[in-house]
């Protein structure tokens, strides 16, 4: 039931008609009372996990949140989905605020740490009396020194649990190691808590990483390539790393014509919220800013974030560039360095911090150092930083990985050699520099002093720069035969002993061979020529914005966001907060013709129906006769989605065999027996072997129906029980024979990699479970047909109305009230009735029950009660609200 709920609340508020992975058991381990931990990746939609329950469960969720942009831009939001939220806090003009809130008038109350540490205790116990459903720690990180935004007012919140009596406080953040996690669980005394830790991975975003040099030419290419971009392109942020970049951008944005606005911790309160408000409202497209403009941002269609120089972690790119693409639509991330930002350790550092804060600073800038000079994939790397375990080498979405870096491997052996050894008789007591500028015969008064001109290798390093030489020694330190350490601010490089090995194999006639890439920070270096850095590094924004349009589609698509931004002002709203980018490239898509197709579509919930629902169709009409298209086009396979946008096999990397395998099982309703033996095959397969097949597919990104997948392979709930005390047992899934070892007899291999696919694409076991309870004999509305597809959970299963009665002609659905339905006619509130307390029910099951009705009779009765947000229908089932 609460499974039941939580679709509706989902489609209703939201529009959206399913849970990304993860959300629903967090949702249902709050709903349980659970405190809970949620780590995962910015715009992996962990806001929904605190927003549905107070929607289900009709008491107030309290939301701490650091900064009272962010809280407003989130109520603001709230708000246009029908949700009454507020928040309190210093810029809150409303005096009668607090009083409704203690009232329980509000789904979802935000607050700052400081308000809500220091309201009256009275303030919470008239909260609690009337109900209270969590207490949400948004940025939880906030909470750990360890973290890279501490707050001290963060630190009090424990004090709430005074106050709050058996209410699941619920921590959110991501960005958190394991230590800060540790810090969080403690600091908010959470016991026994549910923790969810989700990928860091953001497979919508390209991540680029170019050298440049810092000076007005650059700044020049820049303007005029986002000038050439940015009008089709969306929102762009750019970070600069000081406020005098920030300003010479801004300037010469300005200068370019460019909607452009700046922001940073120089301006006043009353400007910097200017600026961020025009920007959330798409007055300005182009926002330049210092990291001050970080973690407050909600905006979620930000299509490109540039950094005008390297940030002073991973951890801050991470958290900056993760502002990008929010809503999981292909988006750009560009890091522009300069050698010089490396050298900025220093700047980052205060008088105060310890040595151990000291070294922890220069790790970090090193760790964003080596990013920048990588020459294998970012994406990975990033996210090994990160801790996650990365199976792949190839993302095949960032810089390095979509150039043909085989073409620039070279081999650098004689120049390793030379560094390697120079850093040797250097005594490996420097960083870098000291033995580079060694090898290019500096005169500089510690090489005199230090004798190190009388060195053999003094000037034999000439023909690099000194940039050169450096970027080198990064990939030697990354690909391990330098060791880089840190004491205190001061850093350090020796040979490791895979370098002293080289240098073991290598004379001063021979050295193995050494193949490395001429990033291209070295082939700067080495063409030393004035071209364009910049050139065609946004071309994808504005062709990927439109790739899955026709021309007109394109320009219908333009003219519904004019429209979105016309809406918005009208009622002094965000675009954004109307409705998501997606939804307005769905209606551009399929131009839908009535409120129930608009109210049937992806991220379409009832409050936009019932607001500019009328305007949305009048113009989709209006603009599609115009522009000659069709209505009621089919629906986007394209959904919202936090993963890569959803490929055709083409794209993905499934075998033809198993594509048609999968193709045959969840398309064509065929059983994995029927598939194994179809008739035209060589030989037949095993049944296990087509199960496999459907897993793969599974795990490529393919829907299938988990039910249906478990009936066939007759695998009961229990058995999946079994397996992940099994699984929990043997703590590890990388063998599994272990796991194997655990379990009785009758429980194979297949249903252990079942177990482990579905694990691994985040669905729930309650999710299974739900299903299999719907799918009670009595209550299944095909059972097993011909094509043995069980209609439950399966998108694509096709419900013919004489299936349905061949299938099952005795089992109508009986009505409440029990009338004859020999001639019944449909009218609104019977069909309401007949749908009450059915987990959906399709169109021929009800045109079976009111036999009084036409089809067309019907139809429209359904469309109605669609667009009035009654009911919902989901996999071709109607169920009520
Ligand atoms: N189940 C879903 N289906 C489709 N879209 C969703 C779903 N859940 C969330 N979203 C959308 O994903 C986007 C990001 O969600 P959300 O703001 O909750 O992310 P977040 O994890 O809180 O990010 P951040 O760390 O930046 O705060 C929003 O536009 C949201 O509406």
């Amino acid at each position: 039931m609460e499974n039941l709920r939580m679709e509706e609340v989902l489609k209703k508020y939201f529009g959206y008609s399913s849970f990304r992975p993860s959300q629903k058991d967090i949702i249902l381990q709050i709903l349980r009372g659970r405190d809970s931990l949620v780590v995962m990746a910015t715009g992996s939609g962990k806001s929904l996990c605190y927003q549905i329950p107070p929607l289900i469960s009709g008491k107030t969720a309290v939301v701490i949140s650091p900064l009272l942009s962010l809280m407003q831009d989130q109520v603001m939001s709230l708000k246009q989905r029908g949700i009454k939220a507020e928040y309190v806090g210093s810029t809150q003009m409303d005096q009668t605020v607090i009083s409704s809130a203690e009232c329980g008038h509000f789904n979802i109350l935000y607050m700052t740490p400081e308000k809500a540490t220091s309201v009256s205790s009275k303030f919470w116990s008239n909260l609690q009396k009337v109900g209270i459903s969590l207490l949400a720690v948004d940025e939880a990180h906030c909470i750990s020194e360890w973290g890279h935004d501490f707050r001290r007012e963060y630190k009090q919140l424990h004090n709430l649990r005074g106050f709050l009596i058996n209410i699941p406080f619920v921590g959110l953040t991501a960005t958190a190691t394991e230590k800060v996690r540790r810090d969080i669980i403690q600091s908010l005394k959470m016991k026994d808590p549910y923790v969810a830790i989700g990928s860091f991975d953001r497979p919508n975003l390209f991540y680029g990483v170019k050298h440049f040099d810092r000076g007005d030419s650059f700044v020049e290419e820049l303007v005029r390539e986002i000038t050439k971009h940015v009008a089709n392109a969306g929102s762009t942020i750019i970070y600069c790393t000081t406020v005098k970049d920030t300003e010479q951008i801004f300037e010469s944005l300005r200068a370019a014509g460019v909607q452009a606005g700046i922001y940073h911790g120089q301006m006043t309160a009353k400007a910097r919220q200017d600026s961020h408000r025009s920007f959330i409202r798409d007055e300005l497209l182009v926002m330049v800013a210092t990291v001050a403009f970080g973690m407050g941002i909600d905006k979620p269609n930000i299509r490109c974030v540039i950094h005008y120089g390297c940030p002073k972690s991973l951890e801050s790119y991470y958290q900056e560039s993760g502002r990008c693409g929010r809503d999981g639509i292909s988006s750009v991330c560009w890091l522009y360095f300069t050698r010089s930002d490396f050298a900025k350790g220093h700047f980052y550092l205060e008088e105060s911090q310890s040595k151990t804060h000291r070294e922890a600073v220069m790790q970090s800038l090193m760790a964003a150092q080596r990013y920048c000079s990588l020459a294998t994939c970012r994406r990975k790397s990033l996210l090994e930083y990160f801790g996650e375990q990365v199976s792949f080498t190839n993302c095949g979405n960032c810089d390095t990985c979509t150039s043909s870096n085989k073409a620039r491997e070279r081999d650098m052996s004689e120049e390793a050699f030379l560094l390697l050894t120079c850093i040797q008789s250097c005594g490996s007591r420097w960083g870098l520099n000291m033995p580079i500028d060694v090898l290019r015969g500096s005169r500089s008064r510690k090489i005199l002093d230090k004798n190190y001109d009388k060195l053999q290798l003094y000037g034999l390093g000439k023909k690099h720069s000194s940039n050169w030489w450096k970027a080198l020694g990064d990939q030697l330190i990354v690909h391990g035969y330098l060791v880089e350490n840190v004491s205190d601010i001061y850093r350090t490089v020796r040979v490791s002993s895979s370098g002293l090995e080289f240098l073991r194999a290598s004379s001063t006639a021979y050295h193995p061979p050494l193949l490395l890439i001429v990033t291209s920070e070295m082939a700067d270096e080495e063409e030393e020529s004035a071209h364009c850095k910049v050139q065609g590094d946004f071309q994808n924004l504005a062709s990927e914005e439109y790739k899955e349009f026709s021309e007109t589609e394109a320009k219908l698509y333009q003219m519904l966001l004019g429209l979105r931004e016309r809406l918005a002002r009208s009622t002094g709203t965000a675009p954004y907060a109307v409705c998501g980018d997606q939804t307005i490239k769905n209606m551009a898509k399929i131009r839908p013709s009535t409120k129930a197709r608009l109210a049937n579509m992806d991220g379409v919930n009832q409050h936009l129906v019932a607001m500019y629902g009328d305007e949305f169709l009048l113009h989709i009409g209006r603009l599609s006769s115009e522009l000659d298209l069709p209505r009621d086009g089919e629906a986007l396979t394209v959904q919202i989605v936090s993963t890569r946008k959803v490929p055709s096999n083409s794209e993905r990397k499934l075998a033809p065999a198993k594509f048609s395998a999968w193709k045959m099982w969840m398309e064509d309703c065929h059983t994995l027996t029927e598939i194994a033996n179809f008739p035209g095959r060589a030989a037949p397969l095993k049944e296990a072997t087509v199960a496999e097949y459907i897993l793969e597919a599974a795990r490529e990104g393919f829907s299938i129906s988990w039910s249906r997948f478990f009936k066939e392979t007759d695998c009961q709930f229990e058995i999946l029980l079994e397996i992940q005390s099994a699984v929990a047992k043997v703590g590890s899934t990388e063998r599994l024979k272990p796991i194997k070892e655990e379990l009785p007899e009758h429980v194979s291999y297949m249903h252990i990699k079942a177990y482990l696919t579905m694990q691994k694409l985040g669905v729930s076991l309650d999710e299974i479970k739900g299903h299999e309870e719907s799918c009670k004999p009595e209550e299944c509305i095909l059972g097993t047909s011909s094509g043995g597809a069980n209609v439950c959970g399966s998108k694509h299963t096709r419900i013919e109305e004489s299936e349905v009665e061949d299938t099952h002609p005795s089992k109508s659905l009986k009505s409440g009230t029990g009338e004859d339905n020999t001639m019944l006619e449909a009218t609104e509130s019977r069909i309401l009735e007949l749908l009450q307390n059915q987990n959906g029910v399709s169109l021929p099951m009800i045109m079976d029950h009111f036999k009084g009705s036409t089809k067309e009779q019907v139809v429209n009765l359904l469309n109605f009660l669609e667009g009035e947000f009654l009911l919902y229908k989901r996999n071709d089932l109607y169920s009520i609200m």
